[in-house]
Order: C-alpha cells, then structure tokens, then sequence
C-alpha cells in the first residue's frame, strides 16, 4: 500500500477540521477525495504532504512515516496545492529548472524536456508563467510536481476554474500519470470522479462518509429508485408526498417534477394524477447519480 492513513486527526483550536480518518490508497488506482466546501480535503493533503502536523492519529508514504519521516515522504510525492503558487516572471523552462535543482535531480535538461512533453507544455515552453492560460499554467505546476517521478501524486483540485476543452485535457493527462502512479484528488466535483476515478473517498465534516470503488458507491442507494414525471399543471411538491412510496419529490423545471420513492411508483403516481385532474405527458426512471449520493451523505 503506497499510502495508509490511521485515524488521522486535525485540530484547528476548538475546531476538528479532521476527524480521525483512515483510508488506503495503492499504486495504479486513482482515488477521489469528494468534499463540499470545508469538508476537510485540503487540510487532510496538507498532513499526507508534510505542511502541517497532524493532531493524532498517523499516515504513511511508501512507508515512511509523515511526521518522523518526512524528507523522505517529500521525495516519494508530488503534490499540486490548491492555488498553485507558481513564478510568474520566470520562463516555463526556468520554473522547472529551479524546482527540478530543488530536488537534485540529475540530467536536469533530459528530465525537463521529457515532462513539457508528457504534459503537452511544448508549445508554451518558451513562455513566461504570467503569460500562460490557467490550463497551462495547471499544466506547468503538475510538471512540477512529476519532475523527480514521485511515485504518489496528490493534486488538490486540479481542474478547479478550468474551462471545459482544458478540463478535459487536464483529466485525461491525469488518468494517465495514474496508470502508474498512486493519485489522490481532491474535488467537489461528481463529474470528475465518474470521468477518472478508480476509487472514490466522501468526506463531511471531517468524517469519511463512504469510501468505494465509484461503481459500487453508485449502487449504493438502489434501495431508492428516481423517476421524472411531467405534468400539465403544477403541482405541490407536499402532494406528491402524499402518494405512497414517495420519500422525496422536487421540482425541476416547468411541470418537471424529480421523484425520490422507495418502489416502483408509476402506477400511484398515475392514479394520482388522475384523481387530481391532471394529464401525465411523461414518466422516466433515472439512473442513481453519484451526485444524488454525494447529497444525501453530505447533507
Ligand atoms: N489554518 C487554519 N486555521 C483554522 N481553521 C482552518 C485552517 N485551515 C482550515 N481550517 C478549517 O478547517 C475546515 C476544513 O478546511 P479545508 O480547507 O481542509 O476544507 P476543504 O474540504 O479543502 O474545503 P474547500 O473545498 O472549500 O477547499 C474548514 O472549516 C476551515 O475553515
């Protein structure tokens, strides 16, 4: 196991921003650190990284230990922070130089090229930073974080304010580094999870609330099913309560209501509908999404 986490814990004051953690996470396989704001994520990164001490509890790198050990955890990550601090006025080239002599690594030029290529910087290697995109400047602080080929990568939302052509080219960058590596992410975005994800890890308030290979959290609430149904008219959302089954209805847009039930509905809801005097144009079962899942273990 390249990282192993034991009942780590933070404690900011009066406030436990971490509550006594453990999670696992291994080499080719990449993990989703899932969170709504303040969940926890960054400040559990922090500790795997060696920035900030844990309050109790303990957590390992390739072994090494992240508090006794932590140079030699430092050599075994590569880590992109949230807001990744880069040099704004050194050229691409010289922004990896300067990390790559941080981390004394040999044939700096050789190591240098093979990244800009393996993160599709060629194009913009002759930049400056303040020039770059946000995309490319994602690009150049993952370079950074690859360079002296760490074997665990942790990248604290990665895509965050990325637009949509660059968020794709940022995922499938990553998914490929973790063919290899061990990667954990952090996001609060469900999408991105489905997108690459081998693994995905939930966090509330400090406290994992899930942690599953994505296609099991999926099935997770198939105790629940979800339908869409569209009326002619509007309809109160505490009627539709009323039909037996229904544990959660919600109204989506027009007369499109989203329909939580803990069996199969559709003939009440028809029934329902005809007793009040209103025509179902249309009835649809959806898949449980991950998010569905995300909100209800997060709320
Ligand atoms: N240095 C600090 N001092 C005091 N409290 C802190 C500090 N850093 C984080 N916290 C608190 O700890 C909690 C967890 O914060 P953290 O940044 O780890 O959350 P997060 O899941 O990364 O959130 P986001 O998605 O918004 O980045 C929050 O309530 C935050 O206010």
């Amino acid at each position: 196991m390249s990282v192993l986490v034991e009942q780590l814990t933070k404690k900011y004051d009066h406030q436990t921003a971490v509550d006594t953690i453990s999670f696992e996470a291994q080499p080719g396989k990449i993990v989703g650190f899932l969170g709504p704001n303040g969940a926890g994520k960054s400040t559990t990164m922090k500790m795997l990284t060696g920035y900030i001490p844990p309050s109790s509890g303990s957590a390992s790198v390739c072994g090494f230990n992240i508090v006794s050990q932590s140079l030699d955890v430092r050599k075994q990550i590569g880590y992109l922070p949230e807001h990744n601090p880069l040099y704004l006025e050194m050229y691409v080239k010289e922004s990896l130089a300067f990390s790559a002599d941080l981390h004394k690594i040999q044939n700096i030029n050789k190591r240098i090229a093979e990244v800009i290529e393996l993160t599709g910087l060629g194009r913009e290697q002759h930049k400056k930073i303040s020039q770059l995109s946000k995309g490319y400047r994602q690009r150049v602080g993952l370079a950074q974080a690859i360079l002296h080929d760490p074997k665990v990568l942790i990248l604290d939302e990665p895509t965050s304010g990325l637009d949509p052509n660059q968020l794709v080219e940022i995922r499938s960058l990553i998914k490929e580094i973790g063919r290899e590596k061990t990667v954990i992410l952090s996001t609060h975005i469900m999408q991105e999870v489905e997108a690459i994800c081998d693994r995905v890890i939930i966090i509330n308030k400090g406290k994992i609330v899930a942690n599953d290979d994505t296609s099991n959290l999926k099935m997770l609430t198939s105790g629940s099913k979800i339908y869409l149904f569209e009326f002619d008219k509007e309809v109160l959302n505490d009627q539709l309560l009323t039909v037996e089954g229904v544990i959660g209805a919600e109204l989506i847009t027009g007369n499109n209501y989203k329909v939580t039930a803990t069996e199969d509905i559709r003939g009440r809801i028809f029934e329902f509908a005809k007793a009040n005097d209103l025509a179902l144009l249309s009835s649809r079962q959806e898949e449980n999404s991950l998010e569905d899942i995300f909100r209800s273990l997060t709320k």
